[in-house]
């Protein structure tokens, strides 16, 4: 956590023209077209934090969530252009620098900063995208080292601290704080050392300030692949605080704490295959609440990945008569379940969730007939209606006599949790040749029903955001009950069964 502010005696918070209201924030920066980092990102994270974002663009990129495809430098001459007629123009309260691509482009950066000296500078000493792609010359490493002492505070990952003290890049948090304070006392200048690149443990950043103890923060590692332009987005939301407050530790909690929500938000945006970028603009768009609803089930969702049943049918070894008793039951529930989503369909406020669910509950019926043609007539299993399935259907019925909101909460989890559930096992399912399980693991995994599953999930979010908080309460309750439901009833066939045939 952050324990104090820290203030260099060369450019101290009273000495910066702070406290504007709406800062004035130049990024120069290379530009990235699927706007998760570059330019785009700081003019993002910039304008997100509330400040007037500028742009001097120092390169080109060709690139996407996947990598980068191709570099172009304009003559350095140009970007001299650029920074001249801003500063002939406008103050400005802070630079945040970024991609710089070759020892031509740091000269002119150099320069200007020399003559210009904006009262904040932040440097974000990039070398390397997070998709391995190099974006700085490997000859240019020099001149960059030559910035850092222009810099109010250098921004380093692990392996950039490493080439910026040339040294190997550390290899755990404490040789990297340590190589990191080294770093700020030869140059006296404040170094962020980010630790976002470690593999395990928290996601963890370090101020180190000449003389002065470590500022540590540290936020839980959020399992995400939306990380593409964290760096960026966090130097230039850094420089935007600072312009504003003055409190180099202040800021950076800040800016962390926005940064932390953007990534964990980032997958909303739906933006590309491979990493994501953040959602920069997090708190202009509420939160879905079905996000809420999933977060808060997560103890259910643990629970249903550690049943014996689970694990045994990831690996194969479930016994067959639990199987097939898990079927019989699927086939009963399915009747129930399509009888709600039925209702689901007569209540529905518009003809495109009518048609929704009443193909959801055509489909049940269809994959109710398949199970009893294919599977159960192989391997007959009680058709009797088991404890769990009667309490599960029961909700669903009960649902079906509340409002449309609560049903449609009610029906989710089975959709999603098994979707999810889908997904988790599709990795054990290809260690496994053949699965004595695979061809139903498969219809679990099938893209068909993932598009469905969101579909259900956003015609749930809609429905909740129409109606009052004590609904809301119900419908989350009516969530809740049904994925307590999906646990037991994957449960439910050791339960019937008895321990002896567990899978494990
Ligand atoms: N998975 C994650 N969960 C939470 N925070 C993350 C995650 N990945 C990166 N961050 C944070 O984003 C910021 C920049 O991360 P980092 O990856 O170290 O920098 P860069 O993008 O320059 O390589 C750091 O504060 C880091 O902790
Ligand atoms: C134009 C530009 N600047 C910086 C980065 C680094 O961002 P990341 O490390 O997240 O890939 C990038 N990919 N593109």
């Amino acid at each position: 956590m952050v324990v104090s502010a820290a203030a260099l005696p060369t450019r101290t918070a009273t000495d910066s023209p702070v406290a504007t209201a709406i800062p004035r924030i130049l990024s120069i920066a290379g530009s990235d077209p699927s706007g998760g980092a570059g330019i785009q990102a700081d003019l993002k994270s910039i304008s997100a934090l509330g400040g007037y974002g500028m742009a001097a663009v120092t390169a080109l990129t060709a690139q996407n969530t996947h990598g980068v495809r191709a570099v172009h430098v304009p003559p350095a001459g140009f970007l001299r252009s650029q920074l001249q007629a801003i500063s002939d123009d406008i103050e400005l309260d802070a630079v945040k620098i970024g991609m710089l691509a070759d020892s031509q482009v740091i000269g002119v950066v150099r320069d200007w900063l020399r003559e210009h000296r904006p009262p904040v500078i932040v440097l974000d000493p990039v070398m390397v995208a997070s998709s391995g792609d190099r974006l700085l010359d490997a000859e240019a490493e020099d001149a960059l080292r030559e910035l850092v002492h222009l810099a109010d505070l250098v921004t380093p990952n692990l392996p950039e601290l490493g080439v910026l003290m040339r040294e190997a890049e550390p290899g755990d948090w404490a040789a990297a704080v340590r190589m990191a304070q080294q770093l700020a006392d030869a140059q006296q200048t404040r170094v962020l050392l980010k630790g976002g690149h470690l593999s395990a443990g928290p996601a963890r950043d370090a101020l180190l300030v000449p003389g002065e103890q470590p500022v540590v923060v540290e936020l839980p590692r959020l399992q995400t692949t939306n990380t593409h332009g964290t760096g960026c987005s966090f130097s230039a939301a850094i420089a935007t605080c600072q312009a504003r407050n003055g409190d180099w530790g202040q800021s950076l909690a800040e800016a962390k704490d926005w940064l932390h929500t953007a990534v964990a938000r980032g997958a909303e945006l739906r933006v590309g295959s491979g990493l994501g970028p953040v959602h920069h603009f997090h708190r202009w768009h509420p939160e879905p609440v079905t996000d809420d609803w999933w977060r808060r089930i997560e103890p259910i969702r643990a629970g249903i990945l550690e049943l014996p049943f689970i694990r045994g049918l990831a690996a194969g070894t479930l016994p067959e008569p639990e199987f097939s008793y898990y079927l019989a039951q699927d086939a009963r529930y399915l009747n129930g379940y399509s009888r709600a989503l039925a209702r689901a369909s007569a209540l529905a406020p518009d003809e495109r969730q009518q048609a929704f669910w009443a193909r959801g509950a055509a489909n049940c019926l269809d994959v109710e007939a398949e199970l009893h043609r294919t599977w159960l007539q192989k391997h007959p299993a009680s058709p009797l209606e088991g404890p769990v399935t009667k309490k599960y259907v029961d909700h669903l019925l009960a649902a079906s006599g509340s409002s449309y909101a609560v049903l449609v909460a009610a029906v989710l989890p089975c959709y999603w949790l098994y979707s999810w559930v889908g997904k988790e096992l599709a990795a054990s399912r290809s260690l496994i040749d053949p699965h004595p399980y695979g061809a139903w693991l498969d219809t679990y995994a099938d893209e068909d029903f993932a598009a469905a599953t969101e579909q259900a999930i956003e015609f749930a979010a809609m429905a909740a955001a129409r109606v009052d908080g004590a609904e809301r309460e119900l419908m989350w309750q009516a969530f809740q009950a049904a994925s307590e439901y999906e646990l037991e009833f994957f449960d439910a066939p050791r339960a019937a069964l008895g321990q002896a045939g567990s899978g494990r």
